[in-house]
């Protein structure tokens, strides 16, 4: 909880500054060169001081609460006993620590151990470092902590029992229900990386980079070269000499002009949309031939515009897609993928999007089973059928729920499904009399008579 709150404070701090520094025309600098002696001494001594002495020191030790000793790390890996992956600087292991909630399961991922280890792998590491420790949202993997011996270098973090969704882009377990959550869950990750002051570029979006938990929540991982980029409203872009990605996912605008915006990431999640309807990665269509080099966004931008994208659904999932939901999942996939930029639509919005494509797929999958199988010989019968026509299984759902008036509203029927799927149907009649009755118009309610 310190920590935590700790980092927090940290992170307002210098949001607070930079925020100062942007609403002004005027550099700090400038401002200070502009002071009186006795503004100087007001600033130094009553602003600037203080604040120093409240934040350096949390600034500077802040990450020492995750510091990991590397004899605890061969303990919690039993000596990196299990291998569970292999990344650019060394290996990957499965580990085990006390949790507060008991034993926890962890990902030690090595740094280091390759002989190409050098300055941009240190900096990798400590980037990853600073960004996982400042950037935590369910949709990012955790850190739980680190290690930084002189050549014994670790990172600590969360694990992901399913591990990268590259290995289960064609499993045909994974249900084309569960590849919109998964696209949803990367959408709103980088939603949250892309938002606030001090946005984060990925630069590494793609079907590897995406760790998948025990219940299959998405979460992004990779982010030793993202750039926590000095994006605001004036300025939408940063360069960065040398375009780097993985073939197959790169915004071809970067690679063109080594401008680097918050939209390359767009594009290369429109890449692993495609990789998720296709049932390949992208890599694995560019390493597939020599010449030409084929290109999984172009091949289904093509395919898109002839209206022939049927031809590339993975056969594992083909069947159980509901047409509403591709038409709404192909369209924003097409849109990441634009070539100008501009016309890309930000994360937020692609979240919108799948979550839509996710409603059409649950309307049929979920609420239409939960429908009585005469539903529409039942609302044909209704007083005003055309009310119900346009309505979604969901909303109908709820309607039927509440009862439908029957046989010029003398009828009632009511459908309810519990959580467990168990169905009761009701049929009540609003007008029901007896001979020499005297509760004439009574409303009877007769449970489950149909
Ligand atoms: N938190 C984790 N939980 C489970 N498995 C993990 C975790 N982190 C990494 N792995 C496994 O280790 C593999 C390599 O890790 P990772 O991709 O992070 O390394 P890398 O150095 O970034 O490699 P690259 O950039 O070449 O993909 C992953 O594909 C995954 O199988």
């Amino acid at each position: 909880m310190f920590v935590h709150l700790t980092k927090q404070t940290t992170f307002l701090v210098r949001v607070r500054l930079f925020n100062k520094r942007t609403n002004t025309n005027e550099l700090p600098a400038e401002r200070f060169t502009n002071c009186s002696p006795n503004v100087w001494f007001v600033w130094t001594y009553f602003y600037i001081l203080p604040i120093c002495l409240l934040y350096l020191p949390s600034i500077e030790t802040h990450k020492d609460s995750l510091r990991i000793s590397f004899e605890d790390i061969r303990l919690a890996t039993q000596n990196f006993k299990t291998k569970i992956g292999r990344g650019r600087h060394g290996n990957v292991y499965q580990g085990e620590v006390l949790g507060v909630n008991g034993p926890t399961r962890i990902a030690v991922k090595q740094y280091g151990e390759n002989d190409d280890y050098d300055e941009d792998g240190e900096k990798e590491f400590l980037t990853e470092l600073e960004i996982l420790f400042e950037y935590k949202h369910e949709n990012i993997i955790g850190l739980i902590g680190y290690c930084n011996e002189d050549n014994k270098k670790f990172l600590v973090y969360e694990h992901a029992p399913n591990g990268g969704l590259d290995c289960h882009v064609d499993n045909d377990n994974l249900t084309w229900t569960k590849r919109l959550k998964i696209g949803i869950d990367v959408a709103i990750g980088l939603d949250f990386l892309h938002g606030g002051d001090s946005p984060v570029i990925h630069r590494g979006i793609k079907s590897y980079s995406i760790l998948l938990n025990g219940d299959w929540k998405a979460k992004i991982t990779d982010v030793g070269f993202s750039l926590i980029a000095s994006i605001n409203d004036e300025i939408d872009f940063v360069v960065h000499k040398a375009a780097y990605g993985t073939p197959g996912y790169v915004d071809p605008q970067y690679r063109k002009s080594s401008f680097l915006t918050r939209e390359s990431d767009i594009y290369s999640l429109g890449v692993v949309l495609c990789e998720m309807m296709c049932g390949r990665t992208a890599y694995s269509y560019v390493i597939s031939m020599d010449e030409p080099r084929n290109d999984l966004a172009d091949l289904v931008k093509r395919h898109y515009e002839e209206g022939k994208v049927d031809e590339l659904v993975f056969k594992g999932i083909k069947d159980q897609i509901v047409p509403k939901s591709m038409v709404a999942f192909l369209k924003i996939a097409y849109e990441c993928l634009y070539d100008e930029r501009e016309k890309r639509p930000k994360a937020s919005e692609v979240v919108l999007q799948l979550k839509k494509a996710l409603e059409f797929q649950e309307d049929i999958e979920i609420w239409e089973a939960k429908l009585p199988k005469d539903y529409k010989e039942i609302i044909h019968m209704s007083k005003t059928p055309e009310i119900y026509s346009n309505l979604s299984n969901k909303d109908l759902c709820e309607k039927f729920s509440k009862g439908i008036l029957l046989q010029n509203g003398k009828t009632c029927l009511s459908v309810k499904v519990n959580g467990d799927g168990e169905r009761s149907e009701t049929v009540s009649a609003t007008l029901f009399s007896y001979e020499n009755n005297k509760l004439h118009n009574k409303r009877i309610s007769i449970p489950n008579s149909r």
